[in-house]
Formats: structure tokens, sequence, C-alpha cells
């Protein structure tokens, strides 16, 4: 088991937004001990008296790591988002104090597609609105309004990881897909690339978003795109709540322009389950609306846990920093017979040459040296003999320009 500058048990780990049990299985493996465990996201106050002697912290979507509550985690290493989307995590402020940011990429993507499927053959079918009447004692036995998938187009934006399971899923069914994308993406199956939105929209019976939260795709999607798409079509966003204006998606739909809507994901979601959920959505019977559960199955769930913790536990015994979202990628061997020095530095001209003349002059000789860099910072690894660690590591402090240092011994 690596062993590090701290003992392992005085690393803290902080695990947000209950984190499935395998997320804590893998660091207790890991030997990490020292787990801080919370069933749900912390109020600001208590999350920042919790993240200040976290060296990890592990969450979900709720919780805010903005650049202040990053401030204050003065010994964080990296941070874990235990799901797809990183945009709850202010990732820039991250890399600038040298802290990786770590995410499961794909291990909820199945369960997004096929929740979204379901809801397509749901809304197609009219079902919420013969369900809600239902629960009032009403009978709905029509056929008014109500389609078989079959032959019918599949309008996909974002077509990544979760947007081309989703055309495949929907081809099996028989649909035709479409897709709107920033990036030239290579169709899937018999799908096919519509590099205008505009078109894209007047052509689809379904539409579903399926981009991240960035500043472009920030209310990509109001009263313009609603009016563009077909008379009677279907609208889903199972991606962030912010890329839709949802008062104009209410309009669109009371005014029944759209047939219905599925709606996972919201501009503003209540903080735990005993909160209100407050939206003009409220009320509308042919909408389907769910707490953000889109990724949130017992498969999904083990698997993000297990992933995600795999990569904290990496990053901090072996310095590896495969797949993290804001920082240098760097793949290492494990270190055998040396000691493993990690330096985190702003990238400016001439550091790695101020470290190799600081350790030549003292004698110090680097068996391995690794480099990555990103625009605002490097990430340098070395192995040193472990009878030269301390020193190596008080020289690689006194650089200009350090963010941040660590040993594996
Ligand atoms: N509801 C839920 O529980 C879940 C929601 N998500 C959300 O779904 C999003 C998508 O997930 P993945 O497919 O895994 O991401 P991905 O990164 O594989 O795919 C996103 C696609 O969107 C495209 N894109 C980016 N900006 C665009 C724009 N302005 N217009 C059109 N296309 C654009 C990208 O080029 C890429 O092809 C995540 O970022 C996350 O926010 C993910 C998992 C669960
Ligand atoms: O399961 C969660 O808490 C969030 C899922 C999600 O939105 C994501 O993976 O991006």
């Amino acid at each position: 088991m690596a062993k590090h500058s701290l003992d392992k048990d005085k690393i803290k780990i902080l695990l947000l937004e209950g984190v499935h049990q395998t997320a804590v299985d893998v660091l207790e493996r890991a030997g990490y001990t020292n787990i801080e465990y919370h069933k749900a996201s912390l109020p600001e106050d208590e999350l920042l008296k919790s993240i200040k002697d976290a060296h990890f912290v592990g969450l979900r979507s709720r919780t805010q790591l903005t650049a202040d509550v990053l401030n204050h985690a003065e010994k964080l290493v990296a941070i874990g988002c235990f799901c797809i989307g990183t945009n709850q995590v202010d990732i820039a402020a991250a890399e600038k104090l040298g802290v990786p940011v770590f995410n499961a990429p794909f291990s909820n993507t199945r369960s997004v597609a096929e929740l979204v499927l379901g809801e397509i053959i749901m809304l197609m079918r009219g079902i919420p609105q013969r369900n809600a009447h239902a629960h009032r004692g009403g009978w709905l036995k029509s056929a008014a309004g109500s389609y078989e998938v079959r032959g019918k187009t599949l309008g996909v934006i974002g077509y990544g990881h979760i947007g081309t399971q989703l055309g495949i899923l929907a081809e099996t069914l028989g649909m035709k897909v479409v897709f709107f994308d920033i990036e030239d993406k290579l169709p899937l199956g018999n799908a096919s690339q519509i590099h205008s939105l505009e078109a894209l929209l007047n052509e689809a019976d379904v539409i579903s978003l399926h981009v991240p939260e960035t500043p472009q795709t920030k209310d990509m999607f109001g009263a313009t795109e609603f009016a563009q798409m077909r008379e009677k079509s279907i609208f889903i966003n199972a991606s962030r709540g912010t890329v839709v204006d949802i008062e104009a998606l209410s309009e669109a739909l009371k005014s029944g322009h759209l047939a219905g809507a599925a709606i996972d994901v919201f501009p503003v979601e209540p903080k735990s389950n005993d909160d209100e959920f407050v939206s003009p959505l409220r009320g509308l019977d042919n909408v389907i609306l769910t707490p953000h559960i889109g990724g949130s199955t017992a498969e999904a769930q083990e698997n993000i846990g297990i992933e995600v913790a795999g990569k904290l536990a990496k990053y901090s015994d072996n310095g590896s920093t495969v797949s993290a979202v804001n920082f240098p990628e760097v793949t290492l061997p494990q270190h055998k017979g040396t000691s493993r020095l990690l330096h985190i530095h702003h990238n400016r001209p001439g550091v790695l040459i101020k470290i190799n003349q600081a350790f030549s002059e003292k004698g110090i000789n680097i068996a391995a040296q690794y480099l990555q860099t990103t625009a605002d910072i490097g990430y340098v690894v070395m192995e040193v003999d472990s009878n030269q660690a301390e020193q190596a590591l008080g020289e690689l402090k006194a650089i200009d320009g350090t963010i941040r240092t660590r040993v594996l011994f």
C-alpha cells in the first residue's frame, strides 16, 4: 500500500449527497478510513466548516463548490464529482488552486438514455394526461393525440455519450434520428447530422436535449426555438436546467403548441428532498416532472462510486491525473524503491529549468520525470531516492511559481 507524507488515517475525505457505498468501500480498501459521510448536501455554513480540513471532497450535482468555498478548503487535494456534469464546481478556480477535479464521464449514460426513451413512448401516447385524469377519477379512453413512435423523427441536441446512446435505442424502435451538435460527429446507425438548429427543430417530432452547461448553452432554448418546433411536437430536457427558458416552455405548453414535455432538470432545484419544488410547470398534466434522477439507478450509482473513488485514491496514492477535467493529464507507473514528488506550479517559462538546476546543485538525483501543462498550470512528477525526498521537497517548495507540492514515499 502506498505510503504518504501524511498518514492515511489523517487524510480526511468528505463525501456528500449520499454517494454510493461502493465509494466508501473503494476508499477504505485503499487504506483511507477518515471518511466523513453525509446522506444529503450540506447548507453552506456547514459545508464551509466540513470542507476546511478536508483533503478530498466527493459530491453530486447539488453541492456548489464556488471559488469562495474552495478558498476555505485550505487542505483540499482533489475533488470527485460522482456524476457526469461538473458545472457545480468552479473548475477554473480549482485549477488555479492546483486541485484536480474528477468525474464519471459515462457511468450513468445508459440510465439517462433509457429514461428518455421511456418518456418518448409515454408522451407520444399521451399517457401523462391520461394517468393524471385517472388519478382524479376520470377516464380518458381515446386514441386522439396518441401515436406509435415507429417512423417518427427524434431530434437529438448534443450528440455525445448520452445523445448517441439514445439515438441507437430509438432506432431499434423504428425512429428516424437526426442530431445537432457544434462539433462534426460520426453518426451512429442511420442517424444524420443537421447543421442548422432551426432545420432540426422544423423536422423532428420529438426534441431531446443532451448538451452540457456552458456559457454557450445557457438559455439556448427559449421562445424562438419553441416556436420553431413542429406543431404538437414533444420536448425533453434531462441535461441542465439553465439550458432552457422554463417560462417560455410553460407558454409553449399552455398554448398547445407542444403536445407534452418531460423535464428532469430545472433552473432552480430544491436543495434537499424536504424542500418545496417550485416551477411554472407544476399542474400541467401533459408534463412528466422528475426530480433530477436521470442518472439515479442502482447500476449507475454503484459504478460511479467505484470509478470516482478509484480516481481519487489513485491520485492520492500515485499522482495520476488521467481523465481529470481541469488538469494536465499524467499517467504514471507504480514507483518502487524511490519517492515520488508532485509539484503543481503556475505555467510560466523556466520553472522546470529552475527545478532541475536546484536539484543538480544539491546533488539530488532525478530517477524519472514527467511534465504536463495546461495554459495556466504545470504538473511535474519526479522520482528521487527516498533518503533525499525531504530535501527535494524543501527545494520544490522554494521554487518561484509553486502552487503546491506533495511527496509519496
Ligand atoms: N439528468 C441527469 O441526471 C443527468 C444529466 N446529465 C447532463 O447531460 C449532459 C450531457 O452528457 P453527455 O452526453 O455524457 O456529455 P458529452 O460531453 O458526451 O456530450 C455533450 C455533447 O454536446 C455537444 N455540445 C456542447 N455544446 C453544444 C451546443 N451549444 N450545441 C449543441 N451541441 C453542443 C458536445 O459537442 C457533445 O457532443 C451532461 O453535461 C450533464 O449536464 C448527465 C448525466 C445525468
Ligand atoms: O446523480 C446526480 O446527482 C447528478 C446526475 C447528473 O446530472 C450528472 O451526472 O451530470
